[in-house]
């Protein structure tokens, strides 16, 4: 696997994106998050050459925090198939924040309107298949060592373990859909895989490397091999364009226009139809929870290799 490569127009960009980041704050919600350097930003772009470029401090490392939604997503539609898991779950954007109870008790049934959104992410994980957590887990693991061809990554157990401890929403949103059926089985292990899902720990590399399989329909670069089926790496690219960004998922289309998924941690995932996986890591957010100064370094990228899908 080639290294990444400092690039000089790209070093440009991240120093332009920089000082917006100023006016984000790091997330403190999940308590040991809040230990996160607001003042840093990093980019890697992986293309169908298999070359990387990136620039800013590329070995910084972040857990995936929602970025892991897509990934579990996929996996589930993998064991379950799309009526298994759109069953569950549904396929429309909320306009709300990311963590909001209230549609789903004022909306009927009451499943989780996109799995974007943490009720509808906890009702995916629940789906993955395994007999234990750990055997759950472990088949997660897999799947992102195959995506990224990195082996060592894990998950950062001082990160799930801050956030299992807090995770009062996110208990509550899992106990709601448990009365109303769409969840199964103990909560608690539900909790406890999702926020080690969410722990997961990467750097730009690692999530550029994620991102191009997703851009490139499911396949690999090196090997050509279909790690994701076509069908399932069309879902989530499309799920990334209408819900990705959260409730600025609109705006960001206009913006930039390319599928994209946000984490709290501050990680941007790219994936730009049909061969380039771009990863950001910038831990400044804005009040929708993403990444500032990440998304101003995408709208300049987007707006100077014109990467809109529209
Ligand atoms: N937006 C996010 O990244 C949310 C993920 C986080 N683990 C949570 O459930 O709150």
């Amino acid at each position: 696997m080639n290294p990444c490569q400092d690039n000089k127009a790209l070093k440009l960009m991240v120093q332009e994106a920089l000082p917006h980041g100023k006016n984000g704050k790091v997330a403190d919600y999940i308590p040991a998050l809040s230990f996160a350097n607001p003042t840093t930003l990093s980019l890697a772009i992986f293309d169908s050459e298999g070359t990387c470029a990136a620039a800013g401090d590329i070995s910084e490392k972040f857990t995936l925090q929602s970025i892991s939604k897509v990934i579990a997503l996929a996996l589930a539609l993998m064991d379950r198939g799309e009526e298994g898991v759109f069953s569950r779950v549904g396929m429309e954007p909320t306009g709300d924040p990311f963590n909001s109870i209230i549609k789903l008790e004022t909306h009927s049934p009451s499943k989780p309107l996109n799995p974007m959104i943490n009720a509808g992410a906890l009702a995916v994980t629940s789906l993955i298949n395994g007999n234990t957590i750990d055997e759950k887990l472990g088949r997660l693991l897999a799947f992102v060592h195959e995506l990224s061809g990195n082996t060592s990554i894990s998950y950062n157990s001082e990160v799930s373990e801050s956030e299992f401890k807090t995770a009062d929403l996110n208990r509550s949103l899992a106990y709601f859909l448990k009365q109303h059926h769409v969840l199964t089985g103990n909560v608690e292990h539900v909790l406890e895989l999702y926020t080690k899902q969410c722990a997961i720990e990467v750097d730009c590399q690692d999530l550029a490397r994620i991102a191009f399989v997703i851009a490139n329909e499911g396949k690999h670069v090196e090997s050509a091999r279909q790690i994701i089926p076509l069908h399932i790496a069309r879902i989530l690219k499309t799920f990334m364009v209408t819900c990705g960004m959260y409730n600025a998922s609109g705006e960001f289309a206009i913006r930039v226009g390319v599928p994209a998924k946000s984490g709290v941690s501050g990680g941007i995932m790219a994936c730009i139809p049909h061969g380039v996986g771009i990863g950001i890591y910038g831990p400044a957010l804005d009040d929708k929870g993403n990444s500032i100064a990440g998304m101003k370094l995408l709208e300049s990228l987007a707006q100077r290799y014109q990467l809109s899908i529209f």
